[in-house]
């Protein structure tokens, strides 16, 4: 629902938001400007009767002084019947300038505050401020639900490029964009009259004045004992008419002066509404507090920025999720299907399952995880369809089932069926669907079939699923949906690394480039030829030959290197590692790439401890090798021999002596000190508390059984610092990779 708020009024508004925010950027730099044009006596110093005098000596003709809320004042006068105006000097009433306003400036405010539109423009400007409101609000709460409460909302922010921009300019700006947001809407409120700016009531002229001889302006009782920090406005009386007054505005109120007494006449002190208003006026203008109408301005230039990356997520997210056709509302369906998906594959077999329930009849409503909503209003069951990642660990679309499921009151329950989607060479397999299946029993959910798992996508287990659950709701289910093998490209081996045969660990770096013989399209013709965009820690899926299933690798290069490098051990019987370790230069392969932006160096300088052993060490040399901007990073690399497989050993002394690496720390089980790559840890628990005490982040790539036992030795290095793993895991400064 808030993801909805958030991005209906974002799409519909973006160019209206943007156009105000940009515009009221140039606008804020002004009072900034004309305050450091303008000179601006202390409070006590001269009073609007000296300021008047001296103004009178330079401008016989005034007609009226203006003290904007810069500081600056202005007269206007009449020199021989011709109107002039000019900035003049408060101490001297001489003049500094004459006072002519800026086009360009009159243009942006008139953009600004109605798009050049009259009123049409001016409802338009409010109800894009309105909309900012909004988005500011719902966007902070998305936020800080998503990092797990306020308390954490400059907590490490994960995913994408464009969702962690978003977020970052997001809680940047978020004050200062409330601020603008809800001043401009209450003023665009007070332009139509719907709340009171307290204008409305002006002091009466009076009925009478004493028509006796002017006093010298300077001598005016009412004017000496105001000072010009509080002027407003001070209108003369027409010359030569004794039946006419001195009409006065100030910070406090408005009344009329007696030219012949200086007696201050029917004065109407400022109502609270006018109170409110000359506050909020200054509030979302900066004029008169110049330094906030910089930052309201810097702030304001980072709507442009989110309105793009927020388009940028919105469309992401709509490519992840497939068109689902007769897509029921959550609240008339019969069936819900929910889904939990990384690869977008869960979502073939859940659309053929929507479609064949669909043609059958029901009303079916398809979802993300992730929107388990707090009711079905007419559902008699829900089948829960999804993927396992990580280690054992949510995909990206049922990340916040769990905690979504906690929220649903037990009334809400519907009998409901589990089906995994798993890699059965990984220890936990398929463990979410697990992990749901648990969690939906101990909220009390009666379940519909019992929990079933499908390894490697296979289409015949599947089949057999949606028959057995087509014969419990009786309709004749048995689905065939063979998932469509993923877009690849073709690359072609351009070099390769052997190491490790010696002891028995044949690892091969290989590198890829994209292959150029295919016919060139009208895309290609666009665009020239270019690796997909990946970065190093991504994946690259390639399928062997024969072999529908891909196997996945972690990528060892960024795309901005140009070549695709991937490490990798051959295993006896291995097919895709086997094929791929007899690949020779010049062979090709077809490969698709699938990103994993969990496993990232997180922003920042801070120091990044990387432990890898084996092939772990790909992606690890691809973080050094783009370290460009010399962050601290330290590496563990565990291998058997230094003879034979130490992996990217020039490349390590090539980046230590540049100082992309800071400090390389080795461990070999078949050499004579030997020793794992968790006893270095051990050895360097204390240099490692003072790096972990000064930020860092720690990333782990290899296998399984090593991760276990450096998981164990870590926990023993964070006891000292009253931290562990769990905690640092959930700040986002423990992240693994493991296979
Ligand atoms: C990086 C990665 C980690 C995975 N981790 C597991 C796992 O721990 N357990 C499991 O059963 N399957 C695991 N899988 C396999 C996926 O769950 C499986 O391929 C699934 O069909 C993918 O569905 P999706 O394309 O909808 O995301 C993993 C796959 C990848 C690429």
């Amino acid at each position: 629902m808030l993801r909805r708020i958030h991005s209906l009024p974002g799409l519909i508004a973006a160019v209206v938001v943007s156009i105000l925010a940009l515009t009221g950027a140039v606008l804020a730099v002004n009072p900034a400007l004309e305050r450091a044009g303008s000179s601006i006596p202390p409070t006590g110093e001269v009073s609007v009767a000296d300021l008047a005098q001296r103004v009178v000596a330079h401008f016989p003709g005034v007609e009226r002084i203006v003290r904007k809320a810069s500081g600056t004042i202005v007269v206007y006068y009449f020199d021989a019947e011709v109107p002039g105006a000019a900035v003049v000097d408060p101490r001297t009433g001489v003049q500094i300038a004459p006072f002519a306003p800026s086009a360009v400036t009159r243009w942006v405010t008139d953009l600004h505050r109605s798009f050049l539109m009259g009123d049409a423009g001016r409802a338009a400007a409010g109800t894009g401020a309105f909309a900012m409101l909004v988005l500011t609000v719902s966007g902070a709460t998305m936020l800080a639900t998503r990092l797990g409460g306020w308390r954490r909302l400059f907590g490490r922010v994960r995913g994408t490029g464009s969702q962690r921009l978003h977020a970052q300019f997001g809680r940047i700006a978020a004050l200062a964009l409330l601020l603008t947001a809800l001043t401009g809407s209450y003023m665009s409120l007070t332009t139509f009259g719907i709340i009171s700016d307290g204008m409305d009531a002006e002091p009466a002229f009076p009925s009478a004045v004493n028509g006796g001889a002017p006093m010298a302006v300077g001598d005016l009782g009412a004017l000496r004992a105001i000072d010009v920090a509080d002027l407003r406005e001070l209108g003369f009386p027409y010359p030569g008419d004794l039946t006419d007054a001195y009409a006065l505005t100030t910070a406090q109120g408005a009344g009329y002066i007696d030219p012949a007494t200086g007696e201050m006449l029917s004065y109407l002190p400022n109502g609270f509404a006018r109170r409110v208003y000359e506050t909020i006026f200054m509030l979302h203008t900066g004029e008169g507090l110049w330094w906030l109408g910089l930052a309201l301005g810097l702030a304001a230039l980072t709507v442009p920025l989110m309105t793009a990356t927020g388009v940028m997520i919105w469309w992401k997210r709509r490519q992840a999720m497939p068109r689902i056709k007769a897509n029921a509302r959550a609240a008339t369906a019969d069936t819900v299907i929910l889904v939990g998906s990384e690869g977008n594959s869960t979502w073939g077999f859940a659309k053929a399952l929507h479609d064949a329930l669909t043609g059958a009849g029901h009303r079916v409503h398809t979802a993300p995880m992730n929107r388990l909503a707090g009711g079905y209003r007419n559902a008699e069951r829900m089948l829960i369809l999804t993927a396992t990642y990580g280690d054992g660990a949510a995909p990206s679309s049922a990340k916040q089932f769990l905690a979504r499921l906690q929220d649903v009151r037990a009334a809400q329950a519907l009998p409901v069926a589990v089906l995994g989607f798993g890699d059965g060479r990984f220890p936990r397999f398929c463990q979410f669907a697990k992990d749901v299946e648990a969690a939906l029993a101990a909220k009390g959910w009666p379940q519909l079939y019992p929990l079933h798992t499908i390894d490697r996508q296979s289409a015949q287990e599947f089949s057999r699923w949606s028959a057995e659950i087509g014969a419990l709701i009786g309709v004749d289910l048995a689905i065939a949906h063979t998932p469509p093998p993923p877009r690849t490209v073709s690359l072609r081996l351009a070099e390769r690394v052997d190491y490790g045969a010696e002891v028995q660990a044949p690892t091969a770096v290989l590198r890829f480039v994209l292959a150029q013989d295919r016919p060139a399209g009208f895309g290609r013709r666009l665009l020239g030829d270019r690796l997909p965009r990946f970065e190093a820690g991504d994946l690259v899926g390639i399928l062997p030959p024969d072999n529908p299933v891909p196997r996945f690798y972690s990528l060892a290069t960024s795309a901005h290197d140009g070549v695709l490098e991937i490490c990798v051990r051959k295993h006896p019987g291995g097919l895709c590692s086997g094929f791929l370790h007899a690949l020779k230069p010049g062979d090709r392969i077809d490969a698709f790439v699938r990103p994993n932006p969990e496993f990232r160096p997180a922003a920042g300088a801070a120091p990044v401890v990387l432990i890898g052993a084996g092939t772990g060490i790909g992606p690890l040399a691809g973080f050094i090798r783009r370290n460009g901007e010399r962050r601290p990073m330290h590496l563990y690399f565990g291998a058997r021999d230094p003879q034979s497989d130490f992996l990217y050993e020039a490349e390590l002394t090539k980046w230590l002596a540049d100082r992309r690496l800071t400090r390389l720390n080795t461990a070999f089980s078949r050499a004579t000190d030997q020793a794992y790559v968790q006893d270095r840890i051990a050895a360097d628990a204390e240099a490692l508390r003072s790096l972990i005490t000064h930020g860092a982040q720690i990333m782990v790539c290899g296998g399984r059984q090593m991760a276990q036992g450096l998981a164990k030795v870590l926990e023993e290095v964070l006891m000292p610092l009253g931290l562990d793993l769990v905690t640092l895991k959930a700040q986002g400064r423990y992240v693994e990779d493991v296979y």
